[in-house]
């Protein structure tokens, strides 16, 4: 089994989600924007979670995290942290002994959420006083230490988050979430606002900080190319759902579920003649999503059967690796009735 340079065994499950749901309470009905996810994340591992705008990703954060809006309408399924069963905590225990501690969130735009009048060397080191109740001065060095893995200068712990450039802002925002040494971060489109050279150097410490302490992450994004940097593996959604779940590898060079290719077509490549190809149409609304597969509308594979509620998650590639065409892979399942055990064939 593979190790870390700190010695901690990469490949044993840390995150198990078992249909997690997280629903929002509007005038017409309710939002099911997680709507029965079931996926895990190794020691070690970073999942991306890929999805176009709107399909539910950062609710997916939000229902690991116990983020709750005053409208939840529903929060549902089965969460395990390494041998914790964390959705069944009271949301006191929760926030004590998981939240930030062995789970933390960075995230979409908060950098712009640092406390105005507060130094960041202050923000940084809050957390463990918080949490852990350490003293101030142990803290602070602490602080000092995941200022330099995030590459922020020293000196920087003296300055108001005005003082700092975005990108710093975002390296101050991940330091703070790393620094009760969180088993997984959860990143939710962490480098979205920033300009491409500070986004590659932030990617960077994320790979060195994977590396060298073992830490898992979860990285939502809609952008293919970014997320391509870090990926361990892809878990793709739509309308509240996943969709596919494989390597990295597997995803960006040959994925099943017809959403997937057609994702990976629409990404524009540098050395290839080929145009770019959107994809057509919009995704359903997820006050009233269809009862049948979600993508069947957009889909140009669709069949007949496609009309039944998609099929639980299979194991990826099903009709198309029986028949001989490419290595199966253990973890990868694939929402698709083109894939189901019996469900090939059909289509036209
Ligand atoms: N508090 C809320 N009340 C009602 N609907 C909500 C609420 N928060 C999010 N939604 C809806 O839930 C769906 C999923 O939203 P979410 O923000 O999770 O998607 P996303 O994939 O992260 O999108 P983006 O990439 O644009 O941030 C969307 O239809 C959104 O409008």
């Amino acid at each position: 089994m593979a190790t870390t340079t700190t010695g901690v065994a990469a490949g044993e499950a840390l995150l198990r989600v078992e249909a997690l749901a997280l629903h929002y309470r509007t005038r017409q009905g309710a939002v099911r924007a997680v709507d029965g996810l079931t996926f895990d994340v190794k020691r070690g591992e970073a999942l991306v979670v890929l999805g176009e705008s709107g399909c539910g990703k950062s609710s997916l954060a939000r229902a690991l995290m116990r983020l709750h809006p005053r409208n939840l309408a529903h929060h549902g399924g089965r969460v395990w942290l390494g041998e914790t069963l964390i959705s069944e905590l009271s949301d006191e225990r929760f926030r004590r002994e998981v939240q930030w501690s062995r789970l933390a969130l960075v995230m979409q735009a908060s950098m712009n959420a640092l406390n105005p009048v507060v130094k960041v060397g202050e923000q940084v080191a809050e957390p463990l006083r918080e949490l852990k109740r350490w003293p101030r001065r142990r803290a602070l060095e602490r602080a000092a230490e995941v200022f330099q893995r995030v590459g922020l200068p020293l000196d920087f712990m003296a300055r108001y988050p005005f003082e700092l450039s975005g990108g710093m802002r975002q390296r101050a925002v991940l330091a703070m979430a790393l620094v009760a040494e969180p088993e997984l971060v959860i990143l939710d489109e962490p480098t979205s606002a920033l300009d491409v050279l500070t986004q590659a150097a932030i990617m960077n410490v994320l790979k060195e900080i994977k590396r060298d302490q073992g830490t898992s992450f979860i990285l939502i994004t809609h952008d293919v190319a970014t997320s391509s940097e870090l990926a361990d593996r892809v878990a793709l959604m739509y309308a509240g759902e996943l969709v596919e779940t494989c390597s990295a590898e597997r995803f960006f060079t040959a994925p099943a579920h017809p959403y997937s290719r057609m994702l990976m077509e629409s990404v524009p490549r540098l050395h290839e003649r080929r145009r770019p190809r959107a994809i057509a149409g919009q995704p359903p609304s997820l006050l009233d999503p269809p009862g049948g597969c979600r993508f069947a509308a957009r889909c140009p594979a669709r069949f007949a059967r496609c009309a039944e509620p998609s099929p639980a998650f299979v194991p990826g590639g099903g009709a198309r690796e029986a028949a001989g065409e490419g290595a199966s892979e253990s973890r990868h399942r694939v929402r698709c009735w083109l894939h189901a055990p019996s469900g090939g064939g059909e289509h036209g």
